[in-house]
């Protein structure tokens, strides 16, 4: 399987070096906000559109991923197995094709992603400067991925300086820095721009309300640097303090995103009743560096939510420095399958898979080495497996 993927992304660094420069376009399309439901148990019915085959299971797409992401994908299919959990994996191979001049990810990747409405994906690795457009990005567009939901939870047993982090980051997913706009303007001199749109900012800030009012949170801030960026971050906070009034349970206010990164490493707990909304980048690297506050990147899950389906997967990347050496902790993989479950109404098997892991984690015995633990993957994934 290793070897399959390292054909793959092989083939993808060829693939790169021959493509034509491109301009990443983001599309204009007029946004229609759909609304989410008041309870969670009407969202996932509002938003998960998957169906339960003749034999009782459900269709999840998996995406491996590059560098430690089939070794992770292997603990979590392990656990899903062990746990007998009632889905069936696709798998599908998104090595960017050039088609009519323009790179693309496979057709059958898009369709197994449409057909089956949801995903869980392993990181997959971005050329520096000159190559394909990322394909974690270009999958957030492909399907509308507007919302990015990171959630960064103490776990007990890991002692940190914090011992009661419990933050919701909420990303804008689909513009801003990222919309990849860029070009040279003369030698020497090239500009990027960030787009931020009153569509994907509103759909974007009402989940986050919605979503601050369904996990029982009081507030909702949002994070930004309006006081440089006038009309973009301007207009994102505008639109904050606009859809801010048709959530009159929800109190609402605003921060400068250097102000918030000071504070929240100085103290994270303040926050810990508020979700935290923010452009594209900002989410980003807020979310990487929350991670830090509760014992790092293999901890730390992540959801990309659409109103036609989503894409579940890890706020890492996929790690070169330790890949292939069974060294990688799946726990956030596997924590971000569990909110993938949770979406899909898969509860019972969710509950039973998060307290195996929890267990694991808290006993202390059988973890990785980013947690200061021996373990290899396969190993914590059966200590895992063994508190099912
Ligand atoms: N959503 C995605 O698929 C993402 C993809 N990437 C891509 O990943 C590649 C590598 O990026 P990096 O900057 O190195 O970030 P990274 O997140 O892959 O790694 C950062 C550090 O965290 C460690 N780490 C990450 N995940 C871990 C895990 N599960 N267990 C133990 N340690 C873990 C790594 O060993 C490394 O020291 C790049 O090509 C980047 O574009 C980066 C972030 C997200
Ligand atoms: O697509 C990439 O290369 C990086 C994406 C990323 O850092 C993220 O989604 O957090
Ligand atoms: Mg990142």
């Amino acid at each position: 399987m290793l070897v399959g993927r390292c054909v793959a992304a092989t083939a993808r660094q060829q693939f790169t070096r021959q493509a034509p420069r491109q301009l990443y376009r983001p599309a204009f399309a007029q946004v229609q906000w759909k609304g989410y439901a008041t309870t969670p148990e009407a969202e996932k019915v509002a938003k998960f559109k998957g169906q339960k085959g003749s034999d009782g299971k459900y269709m999840v797409t998996l995406i491996e991923g590059d560098g430690i992401g089939p070794e992770i994908s292997q603990s979590v299919k392990d656990i899903f197995t062990a746990a007998d959990v009632p889905i069936k994996w696709e798998s599908v191979d998104v090595t960017p094709r050039l088609i009519d001049g323009k790179t693309s990810i496979p057709q059958e990747a898009i369709d197994s992603v449409t057909r089956n409405s949801v995903a869980l994906k392993g990181p997959l690795a971005t050329p520096i400067g000159k190559g394909h457009v990322s394909l974690n990005l270009t999958l957030r567009r492909t399907f509308n991925l507007f919302a990015n939901v990171r959630p960064c939870k103490s776990i007990a047993g890991y002692k940190t300086p914090y011992n009661n982090v419990d933050l919701s980051l909420i990303r804008e997913n689909t513009e801003g820095e990222y919309s990849g706009i860029e070009h040279v303007v003369v030698d020497g001199v090239v500009q990027s721009i960030k787009l931020i749109t009153r569509a994907a900012s509103e759909r974007v800030l009402r989940f986050a309300f919605q979503y601050a009012q369904d996990i029982g949170k009081p507030k909702v801030r949002a994070v930004h640097k309006a006081t440089i960026m006038k009309m973009s971050d301007g207009l994102f906070l505008s639109i904050a303090r606009e859809v801010s009034k048709d959530f009159p349970n929800v109190e609402f206010d605003a921060e400068l995103l250097d102000n918030a990164c000071l504070k929240i490493v100085s103290d994270p707990t303040p926050y810990n009743d508020k979700v935290l909304v923010m452009p594209n980048l900002y989410g980003d690297i807020l979310s990487d560096m929350c991670a830090g506050l509760i014992g790092g990147l293999g901890l730390t899950p992540s959801g990309n939510i659409g109103d036609e389906c989503s894409i579940f997967e890890a706020v890492h990347g996929s790690a070169p420095d330790i890949a292939g050496k069974g060294l990688a902790n799946p726990t956030a993989l596997l924590l971000s399958s569990i909110m993938m479950l949770q979406h899909m109404g898969v509860t019972q098997h969710a509950d039973r898979i998060r307290e195996a892991i929890f267990k694991t984690l808290a006993e202390g015995r059988t973890i990785t080495g980013d947690l200061g633990g021996k373990a290899k993957t396969a190993e914590y994934a059966e200590a895992v497996i063994k508190n099912l």
